[in-house]
């Protein structure tokens, strides 16, 4: 595939440099563009408004990205619906598909494995193997919009990885995702979550995009921080609720801050008074996320009188704060372990 062209990261104007490179009218680049990205053919065969000899030399000089499913978890409880992904390299990602009353939303990875060794996250534990093209971060949305036969409204960049390590990749996935001649995903319905790399936040913020970002924060002082994400070592605290202020003054969005609750380690009164103190007076939406307990690690979930009596004292003072919701409590691992248990056993059958 290499020394070919990458058609579905394209943008239109890409798209269009492409199209008279191969000898053909530029106006063939919008219809191309449309049966990729609106229409989400996944073959040239499909794109039957086209002639047969044009299909032909797209097929010569350039491909498209499909992901194979490889395997699907449904849930009994709330239809929620876990998708592995096999990419063209045979690395596999994971993908989730929550449905809401608002809605269909779908997680997307940024990342095969990602690098950046939070404690918690069974993302992390094989470590990066790459981040993906933008057309891997598409596909998982197209595909999974094929397999409900539902449109997808809301995506989360919140699966395995760290979309700010694949920054230049993500901001041409938001393009393409949000472009009014593909899917049309309204930026208000796109959440990009990142572990805090700041001047990665602060370009981001600099673009005044409408997109939602949420930081995974975790802990209300740098030392706690710093026991449960490593790279707090490179960006302090401050220095990282600073790029949400700044994220906040660019482009007017309410940040959501994440933090996950893990018994006795960021679940005191203290830590929450801690907290409190942290944000105040920002614009923010706190999301706390009772921790998903994974074998390599030894932290446990919050009792719900601990996540119950945390929420209490954040929201007496003036904070907004939701427990997130476990979706798909019956085929629930944690973010990455389905990758991670599918890696391991086709390693052993090695
Ligand atoms: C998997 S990360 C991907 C996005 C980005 N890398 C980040 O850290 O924000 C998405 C969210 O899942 C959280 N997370 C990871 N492992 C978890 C676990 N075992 N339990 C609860 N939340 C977890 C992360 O802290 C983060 O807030
Ligand atoms: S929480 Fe996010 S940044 Fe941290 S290891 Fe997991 S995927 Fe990477």
């Amino acid at each position: 595939m290499s020394d070919k062209a990458d058609l579905k990261s394209m943008n239109l104007a890409e798209m269009t440099e492409f199209i008279v490179s191969i000898g053909e009218k530029p106006f063939r680049a919008k219809q191309v563009y449309q049966w990729i990205h609106e229409k989400q053919a996944d073959s040239f065969d499909e794109m039957t408004n086209i002639s047969k000899k044009l299909r032909e030399s797209l097929a010569d000089a350039g491909y498209l990205t499909t992901l194979k499913k490889e395997e699907v978890q449904i849930s009994k409880l709330d239809g929620t619906r876990k998708y592995l992904f096999q990419l063209e390299d045979g690395n596999v990602i994971e993908s989730v598909l929550m449905r809401y009353k608002h809605g269909n939303s779908v997680c997307i990875s940024s990342q095969v494995g990602c690098r950046m060794g939070c404690r918690f996250c069974a993302s992390t534990l094989d470590g990066l193997v790459r981040g993906l093209r933008p057309a891997e971060m598409l596909d998982q949305i197209y595909q999974i919009g094929k397999d409900i036969g539902e449109r997808i409204s809301n995506v989360v960049v919140m699966g395995t990885g760290e979309p700010m390590d694949n920054f230049d990749n993500l901001l041409r996935f938001i393009e393409l995702l949000t472009d009014e001649n593909g899917l049309h995903i309204s930026q208000r319905n796109l959440t990009v979550s990142t572990c805090g790399i700041v001047p990665r936040m602060r370009e981001l913020a600099d673009k005044k995009l409408q997109i939602t970002l949420a930081l995974s924060l975790h802990a209300s002082n740098q030392e706690k921080r710093l026991s449960l994400m490593p790279v707090a070592n490179k960006y302090d605290i401050h220095e990282v609720v600073d790029a949400c202020r700044y994220y906040f003054d660019q482009t007017g969005r309410r940040v959501t801050f994440e933090y996950s609750l893990v018994g006795g380690v960021n679940d005191t009164d203290q830590d929450a008074e801690e907290l409190c103190r942290l944000v105040k007076g920002m614009n923010c939406h706190i999301n706390l996320i009772p921790v998903n307990p994974i074998k390599e690690r030894d932290y446990v979930q919050s009792n719900a009188k601990v996540i119950a009596a945390f929420k209490n004292k954040l929201e007496k003072n003036g904070l907004a704060v939701t427990v997130r919701r476990e979706m798909g409590r019956d085929i629930d691992g944690a973010c990455g372990q389905l990758r991670k248990s599918y890696v391991d056993s086709h390693k052993s059958e090695e």
